[in-house]
């Protein structure tokens, strides 16, 4: 058995330490992430993650884990900006409102599936033009859903959350560890 984090994320990879995990291999796996037309939040963050796991190439025994993050801001999807004008976009709308992140894992053996989302609420200060683009100029923003990192100096724009800190940074871990021993990682052997 080999565990495999179908993940370039470092985070999920810090998120995974912490849980004393180390993985055998790292391998992102390479999809269209494009959301479909209508296709909401939830639905989307739980599609993308099963088909990151999916197209992960494994031997049977290996296990597998994968997750998504998305922002939902309403029904909209906010995805990783494309530029410094996408993101100062986003955090415009996301400012002095409550969103939701959801992050959904999913973990394969063989042909096994297992898996859970977990949606988050956050909620972002009034933001003025000034924090905005002081924000934008540390380049934090990049490669982050929703154009913001909660573990980065975005912390400060955030005064509320309920839900899982873990999922909104990438992989929550709580339900990581009951997927993982559910699928028999060794780490967990006797815990599921
Ligand atoms: C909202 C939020 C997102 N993020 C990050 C987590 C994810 O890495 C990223 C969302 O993009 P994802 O598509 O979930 O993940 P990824 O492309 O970084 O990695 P991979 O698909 O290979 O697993 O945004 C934070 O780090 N902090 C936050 O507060």
């Amino acid at each position: 058995m080999a565990f495999i984090l179908g993940s370039g994320s470092p985070r999920r990879l810090d998120l995974l330490a912490q849980l004393g995990i180390t993985p055998d291999a790292v391998s992102p796996p390479e999809i269209n992430e494009d959301p479909r037309p209508g296709e909401l939040p939830r639905s989307y963050c739980a599609r993308i993650s099963r088909e990151k796991v999916a197209a992960v190439q494994a031997a049977p025994d290996d296990i597998v884990l994968c997750a998504d993050t998305t922002v939902a801001l309403g029904r909209r999807i906010l995805g990783k900006p494309a530029d410094a004008g996408e993101a100062a976009e986003f955090l415009h709308a996301l400012s002095g409102r409550r969103h939701r992140v959801i992050t959904a894992v999913a973990v394969r053996r063989g042909d096994r599936l297992w898996e859970r989302d977990v949606v988050s609420q956050v909620k972002v200060k009034r933001l003025s033009d000034v924090e905005v683009n002081s924000y934008l100029a540390t380049d934090d923003w990049k490669g982050k859903a929703g154009a913001y990192a909660i573990q980065g100096p975005a912390g400060a724009f955030i005064p509320w959350i309920a839900g899982s800190f873990t999922g909104i940074v990438g992989l929550p871990l709580a339900e990581t560890a009951a997927l993982l021993a559910a699928a028999g990682h060794p780490k967990f052997k006797g815990v599921a």
